[in-house]
């Protein structure tokens, strides 16, 4: 089963896949506890907030209303909505508290392409063919570790940062957790700050890194 905060379909406004249609997947739950996090909505599974899927899907407000749904019944969801994206997001909370292999493999059967967007804190159990965008967390409030095998796992590390400091905790952490040969490395400006979008440009083109500006806020869309 998986706790389902809200299912809609934009464009991925983040990373690699920027530009793309996407159907976003948004789990319920995350312990890690960034003081900046933009979806606080989903943090908290209580068991008073579960709603009906049929409720789930017409929700307009950032609530942490959820729904528990199966892989087969999301399917069934996508394809009554009329969906047009073949590029599947799956993102939370923390996607990672789940096991999402049923998932994922099911996906990818039904012809779609899925990505995880995950902290990096947890395990991350999917499809091998799952394009895995591991964001990491380090030193926040709910004491959660970035995991080597998350990181060595990353198809895209997209790291926000404020401050030279979270560049240098990126260093650190890429000198401790080695990631694959030819994964990307994008910096992400939290909350769409002017000093932290100047320190993202120059950073990037000091690195060869690249530039994700969370486009959807700029767009103002989902
Ligand atoms: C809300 S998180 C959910 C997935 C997972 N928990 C994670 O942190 O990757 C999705 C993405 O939004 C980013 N994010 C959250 N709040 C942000 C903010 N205020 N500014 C920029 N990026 C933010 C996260 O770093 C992550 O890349
Ligand atoms: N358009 C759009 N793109 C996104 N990319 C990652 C998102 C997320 O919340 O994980 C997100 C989101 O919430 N909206
Ligand atoms: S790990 Fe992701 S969902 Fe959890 S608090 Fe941080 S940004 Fe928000
Ligand atoms: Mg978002």
């Amino acid at each position: 089963m998986l706790a389902i905060n809200e299912i809609f379909e934009t464009i991925q406004g983040e990373g690699v896949f920027t530009g793309v249609p996407a159907i976003f997947v948004r789990l319920q739950g995350c312990p890690v506890g960034c003081p900046w996090c933009d979806t606080q909505q989903t943090w908290a599974l209580n068991d008073d907030d579960q709603i009906d899927p049929a409720q789930m899907i017409l929700k307009t407000g950032d609530t942490p209303a959820w729904s528990s749904m199966t892989a087969q019944q999301v399917l069934q969801l996508f394809s009554q909505q009329q969906y047009t994206a073949k590029h599947v997001v799956i993102t939370g909370g923390e996607p990672c508290m789940f096991d999402l292999r049923e998932f994922t493999t099911l996906l990818h059967q039904q012809g779609y392409r899925t990505q995880i967007e995950t902290s990096g804190t947890f395990e991350v159990r999917c499809d091998p063919a799952t394009w895995v965008t591991v964001s990491p967390k380090l030193d926040m409030p709910g004491g959660y570790e970035v995991r080597a095998d998350a990181m060595a796992r990353a198809n895209e590390i997209k790291h926000p940062i404020a401050m030279q400091k979270h560049v240098d905790a990126l260093d650190a952490l890429l000198s401790r957790c080695p990631v694959q040969e030819g994964t990307t490395i994008c910096l992400q400006p939290i909350s769409q700050r002017p000093r932290a979008t100047q320190l993202a440009i120059d950073i990037c083109r000091q690195r060869n890194w690249r530039l994700s500006v969370q486009l959807h806020k700029y767009l103002a869309i989902a």
